[in-house]
């Protein structure tokens, strides 16, 4: 890896940049975007612009979130993808890998240890869980960082080593990281250096739960999660347990009683109630290719009803444009975001008095990894954070 590049920064119009610095106004809201050591100054619209100004780094861009990543920046006025690696397909073309992104102009799949990070100015990192952590610590300091993976999750690096069976390689950097749920934290993030994109599972439960315990709207105990999962959430590369006829007509439960993304839910709950909240948390796998439904069982707080859940629901996420609560009695789908940044959940009466039902759909690979991402490097650089986001779900 070689040395470091100096980071684009980005602004709206009221921040300020330094002598030197090359700035772009981008379309009606009149924001500017800043690089330094140019003096070149220029102009672009959002909507038509072919210069992509900001230069992204996809580390991993050979996987199912890296090629995600890419098909949605074609849509991002931008970010233009300047440095891709993978590991074994180092040395391929991106069109061979993923034939489906031939319309774009991609720079060839190189090895992360090849990777010269002076001609980026962010970095999405894509690799495996386990991967990552020494490959960050060696990234330039000037970067801004979204990593996909689940190694810079787990605030507490004792809890990171029992969940992932191996030691943390880079403690110090964990303590700088910023949890990256944007709609919840997006205050945090505008700051943020480095962010851990949350995981699928964790994005589907946390959006919906966040709200109602912080309104103290439900008790802590006796949260039951049962999720699905499509097979593209386990990425690419070839594992027996999901080849087509072992995915295929049936449904297969796994981490019964012990799956990783479990730490990471109780982790994000307690923050909100300053209290430890512990869940039973079942994934299952599907026999399909995208798409997470997280069906929750809560017990409401004394005199509280479906009702003001919904209320709840309804008002915290009325401003936001990817967290959708559905009309009352609307059954959430996975079909219903399926390619889109969105979230829709809604919430039902139980039979049983006092309970609820949450049902709360993303898109595995978007919300649930590479449209969070962007949502999120949008806010580390001071653009509008729907920015490439804004396409429709794919349906039927
Ligand atoms: N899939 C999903 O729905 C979600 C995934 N995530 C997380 O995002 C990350 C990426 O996931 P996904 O795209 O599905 O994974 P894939 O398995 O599809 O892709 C992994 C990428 O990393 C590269 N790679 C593998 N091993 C190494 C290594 N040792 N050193 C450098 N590069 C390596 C691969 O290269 P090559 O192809 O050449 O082998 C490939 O480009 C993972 O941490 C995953 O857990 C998070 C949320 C959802
Ligand atoms: C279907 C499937 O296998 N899904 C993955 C979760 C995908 C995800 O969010 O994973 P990360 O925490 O690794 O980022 C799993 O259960 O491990």
């Amino acid at each position: 890896m070689s040395s470091a590049s100096t980071l684009s920064s980005i602004c709206f119009e009221q921040g300020c940049w330094s002598k030197g610095e090359r700035k772009i106004r981008v379309g009606a809201d009149k924001r500017v975007v800043k690089r330094p050591s140019s003096s070149m100054s220029f102009r672009v619209s959002a909507s038509s612009a072919e210069k992509k100004d900001i230069r992204i780094g996809l580390l991993g861009a050979s996987g199912y979130t890296g090629a995600e990543i890419v098909r949605l920046l074609a849509n991002h006025p931008h970010f233009g993808v300047t440095l891709m690696t993978a590991d074994r397909k180092a040395g391929q073309s991106m069109d061979s890998v993923f034939p489906h992104l031939t319309a774009q102009k991609l720079p060839r799949l190189i090895s992360v240890k090849d990777a010269d990070f002076s001609s980026v100015d962010a970095v999405f990192c894509c690799l495996p869980h386990g991967t990552t952590q020494e490959i960050i610590k060696g990234l330039p300091t000037a970067l801004k960082i979204v990593d996909l993976s689940a190694d810079f999750r787990l605030r507490d690096v004792s809890e990171y080593e029992e969940w992932y069976g191996q030691p943390h390689k880079a403690v110090e950097l964990q303590k700088e990281v910023v949890y990256g749920l944007t709609e919840l934290l997006r205050d945090d993030i505008k700051k943020a250096r480095l962010v851990a994109n949350p995981g699928c599972y964790p994005t589907s439960v946390q959006l919906p739960l966040v709200p109602l315990l912080k309104a103290n709207l439900i008790k802590l105990e006796n949260i039951i999660i049962d999720a699905k999962s499509g097979v593209s959430g386990a990425g690419r590369g070839a594992k027996e347990a999901n080849l087509y006829s072992e995915i295929a007509e049936g449904i297969s439960s796994y981490g019964v009683t012990r799956h990783r993304h479990v730490p990471e839910i109780e982790q994000g709950l307690s923050d909100v109630v300053q209290s430890k909240v512990t869940v039973s948390f079942t994934p299952h796998l599907m026999p399909m290719i995208r798409g997470m439904q997280s069906t929750i069982y809560v017990e409401m707080a004394p005199g509280v009803r479906t009702e003001d859940l919904y209320q709840q629901l309804k008002s915290s996420y009325e401003d936001e444009e990817f967290v959708k609560v559905l009309e009352e009695g609307v059954v959430p789908r996975t079909h219903n975001v399926r390619g889109s940044n969105y979230c829709f959940m809604n919430v039902f009466p139980d039979r049983i008095p006092g309970r609820a039902i949450i049902i709360s759909v993303i898109d595995n690979l978007v919300k649930g990894a590479s449209g969070q991402a962007l949502q999120n490097l949008n806010i580390m650089l001071g653009l509008p954070e729907t920015m490439g986001l804004l396409h429709q779900p794919l349906f039927p």
